[in-house]
Protein backbone atom coordinates (compact mmCIF):
# COMPACT_ATOMS: atom_id res chain seq x y z
CA UNK A 1 0.00 0.00 0.00
CA UNK A 2 1.66 3.53 -1.13
CA UNK A 3 0.60 6.77 -1.80
CA UNK A 4 2.31 10.01 -3.22
CA UNK A 5 1.55 13.47 -1.63
CA UNK A 6 3.11 16.87 -3.82
CA UNK A 7 3.87 19.77 -1.94
CA UNK A 8 5.18 22.72 -3.51
CA UNK A 9 4.87 26.51 -4.82
CA UNK A 10 2.31 27.27 -7.92
CA UNK A 11 3.96 26.58 -10.83
CA UNK A 12 6.23 23.91 -9.09
CA UNK A 13 4.87 21.32 -11.53
CA UNK A 14 2.10 19.26 -9.45
CA UNK A 15 -0.42 19.31 -12.08
CA UNK A 16 2.42 18.48 -14.67
CA UNK A 17 4.00 15.87 -13.11
CA UNK A 18 0.96 14.23 -11.94
CA UNK A 19 0.23 13.81 -15.21
CA UNK A 20 3.06 12.55 -16.43
CA UNK A 21 2.89 10.03 -13.52
CA UNK A 22 0.05 8.87 -14.83
CA UNK A 23 1.69 8.56 -18.62
CA UNK A 24 4.58 6.60 -17.39
CA UNK A 25 2.85 4.67 -14.70
CA UNK A 26 -1.01 3.43 -14.84
CA UNK A 27 -1.21 3.24 -11.33
CA UNK A 28 -1.07 6.59 -10.53
CA UNK A 29 -4.39 8.33 -9.79
CA UNK A 30 -5.35 11.80 -8.82
CA UNK A 31 -7.07 12.18 -5.93
CA UNK A 32 -10.43 13.81 -6.24
CA UNK A 33 -10.63 16.23 -3.46
CA UNK A 34 -13.96 17.25 -2.00
CA UNK A 35 -14.70 21.34 -2.10
CA UNK A 36 -17.54 23.19 -0.63
CA UNK A 37 -18.47 26.57 -2.31
CA UNK A 38 -17.82 27.44 -5.96
CA UNK A 39 -15.46 28.42 -8.63
CA UNK A 40 -13.20 26.23 -10.80
CA UNK A 41 -14.50 22.27 -9.86
CA UNK A 42 -11.83 20.81 -12.26
CA UNK A 43 -9.93 17.69 -10.14
CA UNK A 44 -12.90 18.69 -7.22
CA UNK A 45 -15.93 16.83 -6.57
CA UNK A 46 -18.21 19.58 -4.73
CA UNK A 47 -20.16 18.67 -1.98
CA UNK A 48 -22.71 20.43 -0.08
CA UNK A 49 -21.78 21.63 3.26
CA UNK A 50 -24.44 18.86 4.87
CA UNK A 51 -22.57 16.37 3.22
CA UNK A 52 -19.23 17.71 4.47
CA UNK A 53 -20.82 17.79 7.83
CA UNK A 54 -21.96 14.36 7.38
CA UNK A 55 -18.48 12.87 6.29
CA UNK A 56 -17.13 14.35 9.16
CA UNK A 57 -19.33 12.24 11.53
CA UNK A 58 -17.89 9.96 10.22
CA UNK A 59 -14.58 10.53 10.76
CA UNK A 60 -13.76 10.25 6.79
CA UNK A 61 -12.11 14.03 6.65
CA UNK A 62 -8.06 13.51 6.80
CA UNK A 63 -7.74 17.04 5.63
CA UNK A 64 -9.96 19.85 5.72
CA UNK A 65 -8.88 23.98 4.35
CA UNK A 66 -10.48 27.10 3.86
CA UNK A 67 -9.41 29.33 1.39
CA UNK A 68 -11.23 31.90 -0.75
CA UNK A 69 -14.29 31.18 1.31
CA UNK A 70 -14.24 27.59 0.02
CA UNK A 71 -13.80 24.50 1.98
CA UNK A 72 -11.14 21.58 0.77
CA UNK A 73 -11.36 18.29 1.56
CA UNK A 74 -9.67 14.87 1.72
CA UNK A 75 -12.11 11.91 1.73
CA UNK A 76 -10.17 9.24 3.88
CA UNK A 77 -12.07 6.68 1.07
CA UNK A 78 -9.99 8.19 -2.15
CA UNK A 79 -7.00 7.49 -0.68
CA UNK A 80 -7.65 3.86 0.31
CA UNK A 81 -9.56 2.76 -2.36
CA UNK A 82 -7.50 2.88 -4.79
CA UNK A 83 -4.86 1.30 -2.44
CA UNK A 84 -7.14 -1.56 -2.67
CA UNK A 85 -6.82 -1.72 -6.64
CA UNK A 86 -3.09 -1.48 -6.27
CA UNK A 87 -3.05 1.99 -7.47
CA UNK A 88 -1.37 4.78 -6.43
CA UNK A 89 -3.34 7.36 -5.14
CA UNK A 90 -1.38 11.20 -5.47
CA UNK A 91 -2.39 14.01 -3.75
CA UNK A 92 -1.40 17.98 -3.40
CA UNK A 93 -0.71 19.92 -0.38
CA UNK A 94 -0.52 23.18 0.07
CA UNK A 95 1.03 23.48 3.76
CA UNK A 96 3.06 22.12 6.11
CA UNK A 97 0.30 21.57 8.83
CA UNK A 98 -1.93 20.30 6.69
CA UNK A 99 0.46 17.41 5.37
CA UNK A 100 0.98 16.86 8.70
CA UNK A 101 -2.50 15.94 8.75
CA UNK A 102 -2.69 13.98 5.74
CA UNK A 103 0.33 11.73 6.76
CA UNK A 104 -0.86 11.14 10.51
CA UNK A 105 -4.75 10.39 9.22
CA UNK A 106 -4.31 7.87 6.27
CA UNK A 107 -1.71 5.17 7.50
CA UNK A 108 -0.26 4.09 4.70
CA UNK A 109 3.27 4.48 2.94
CA UNK A 110 3.43 7.83 2.12
CA UNK A 111 6.39 8.83 -0.44
CA UNK A 112 6.50 12.73 0.39
CA UNK A 113 7.56 15.05 -2.50
CA UNK A 114 8.69 18.23 -2.73
CA UNK A 115 8.57 19.64 -6.27
CA UNK A 116 10.47 23.52 -6.00
CA UNK A 117 11.61 26.35 -8.41
CA UNK A 118 13.13 29.82 -7.82
CA UNK A 119 10.37 32.52 -7.52
CA UNK A 120 11.88 34.24 -10.98
CA UNK A 121 10.97 30.80 -12.54
CA UNK A 122 7.79 30.34 -10.64
CA UNK A 123 7.02 33.90 -12.59
CA UNK A 124 8.40 33.65 -15.89
CA UNK A 125 5.42 30.34 -15.91
CA UNK A 126 2.84 31.40 -14.44
CA UNK A 127 2.94 34.26 -16.98
CA UNK A 128 3.86 31.64 -20.03
CA UNK A 129 0.92 29.63 -19.05
CA UNK A 130 -1.39 32.68 -19.28
CA UNK A 131 -2.24 33.43 -15.06
CA UNK A 132 -4.38 36.13 -14.77
CA UNK A 133 -3.11 36.28 -11.15
CA UNK A 134 1.00 36.25 -11.53
CA UNK A 135 0.92 38.59 -8.40
CA UNK A 136 -0.93 35.91 -6.24
CA UNK A 137 1.17 33.43 -7.27
CA UNK A 138 4.18 35.08 -6.21
CA UNK A 139 2.10 35.78 -2.64
CA UNK A 140 1.55 32.04 -2.65
CA UNK A 141 5.23 31.30 -3.22
CA UNK A 142 6.50 33.50 -0.62
CA UNK A 143 4.10 31.88 1.80
CA UNK A 144 4.88 28.39 1.05
CA UNK A 145 8.97 29.76 0.93
CA UNK A 146 8.06 30.67 4.86
CA UNK A 147 5.88 27.63 5.48
CA UNK A 148 9.06 25.79 4.86
CA UNK A 149 11.88 27.97 7.26
CA UNK A 150 9.03 28.05 9.92
CA UNK A 151 8.34 24.48 10.08
CA UNK A 152 9.74 21.37 11.62
CA UNK A 153 11.36 19.52 8.18
CA UNK A 154 12.76 16.59 9.91
CA UNK A 155 11.07 13.47 8.69
CA UNK A 156 8.59 15.13 6.56
CA UNK A 157 10.06 14.64 2.91
CA UNK A 158 11.58 11.80 0.94
CA UNK A 159 12.57 13.79 -1.98
CA UNK A 160 12.60 16.57 -3.85
CA UNK A 161 12.55 17.89 -7.37
CA UNK A 162 14.04 20.91 -8.61
CA UNK A 163 11.81 21.18 -11.83
CA UNK A 164 13.97 23.92 -13.30
CA UNK A 165 16.45 21.26 -13.39
CA UNK A 166 14.69 17.85 -14.77
CA UNK A 167 11.80 17.78 -17.18
CA UNK A 168 8.42 16.28 -15.95
CA UNK A 169 9.13 12.96 -17.16
CA UNK A 170 12.80 12.47 -15.35
CA UNK A 171 10.28 13.83 -11.87
CA UNK A 172 8.01 11.42 -12.62
CA UNK A 173 9.83 8.61 -13.60
CA UNK A 174 12.22 9.61 -10.20
CA UNK A 175 9.04 9.45 -8.11
CA UNK A 176 7.93 6.40 -9.53
CA UNK A 177 11.75 4.55 -8.80
CA UNK A 178 11.29 5.57 -5.30
CA UNK A 179 7.07 4.81 -4.83
CA UNK A 180 9.30 1.39 -5.15
CA UNK A 181 11.83 1.58 -3.44
CA UNK A 182 11.58 4.70 -0.58
CA UNK A 183 14.89 6.65 0.01
CA UNK A 184 15.69 7.72 3.35
CA UNK A 185 14.06 10.95 4.79
CA UNK A 186 15.87 14.08 3.70
CA UNK A 187 17.53 16.47 6.17
CA UNK A 188 16.34 20.05 6.86
CA UNK A 189 19.67 21.48 6.29
CA UNK A 190 19.67 19.40 2.82
CA UNK A 191 16.66 20.20 1.90
CA UNK A 192 16.73 23.73 2.48
CA UNK A 193 20.23 24.29 0.76
CA UNK A 194 18.04 22.17 -2.80
CA UNK A 195 15.74 24.89 -2.34
CA UNK A 196 18.47 27.97 -1.89
CA UNK A 197 16.72 28.96 1.23
CA UNK A 198 19.46 28.31 3.71
CA UNK A 199 20.60 31.25 5.83
CA UNK A 200 22.05 34.25 3.74
CA UNK A 201 20.27 33.76 0.18
CA UNK A 202 18.45 35.77 -1.79
CA UNK A 203 15.46 33.85 -1.53
CA UNK A 204 15.02 34.87 1.97
CA UNK A 205 15.03 38.48 1.06
CA UNK A 206 11.50 37.75 -0.05
CA UNK A 207 10.28 37.25 3.83
N1 LIG B 1 10.33 20.61 -15.77
C1 LIG B 1 9.06 20.98 -15.60
N2 LIG B 1 8.28 20.32 -14.73
C2 LIG B 1 7.00 20.73 -14.53
N3 LIG B 1 6.41 21.78 -15.16
C3 LIG B 1 7.15 22.47 -16.05
C4 LIG B 1 8.49 22.11 -16.30
N4 LIG B 1 8.99 22.99 -17.20
C5 LIG B 1 8.00 23.83 -17.50
N5 LIG B 1 6.89 23.53 -16.82
C6 LIG B 1 5.64 24.30 -16.93
O1 LIG B 1 5.40 24.91 -15.66
C7 LIG B 1 4.01 24.95 -15.40
C8 LIG B 1 3.72 24.19 -14.12
O2 LIG B 1 2.36 24.36 -13.82
P1 LIG B 1 1.54 23.31 -12.95
O3 LIG B 1 0.10 23.73 -13.03
O4 LIG B 1 1.89 21.91 -13.32
O5 LIG B 1 2.13 23.60 -11.50
P2 LIG B 1 1.37 23.48 -10.09
O6 LIG B 1 2.44 23.21 -9.09
O7 LIG B 1 0.27 22.47 -10.22
O8 LIG B 1 0.83 24.96 -9.97
P3 LIG B 1 -0.43 25.59 -9.18
O9 LIG B 1 -0.25 25.23 -7.73
O10 LIG B 1 -0.30 27.05 -9.46
O11 LIG B 1 -1.66 24.96 -9.79
C9 LIG B 1 3.31 24.31 -16.60
O12 LIG B 1 2.92 25.33 -17.48
C10 LIG B 1 4.42 23.44 -17.22
O13 LIG B 1 4.24 23.24 -18.59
Amino acid sequence: MSAVVLYGPPTSGKDTVTAALQAVDPRFRLVTKLKQGSGRSTGYRFVSSEELESLRHQNRIVVETRRYGNVYAVDRRSLTQPQEHGLVPVTHIGNVADMRSLLSGAPTQWLRVLLWVPREVCETRSRRRGDTDTAKRLTAWDETSQDLLASDLRNLFDLVVRTDRSDAERTAKDIAAAVDRPPAALAPEDLLATLGLEPGSPARAHR
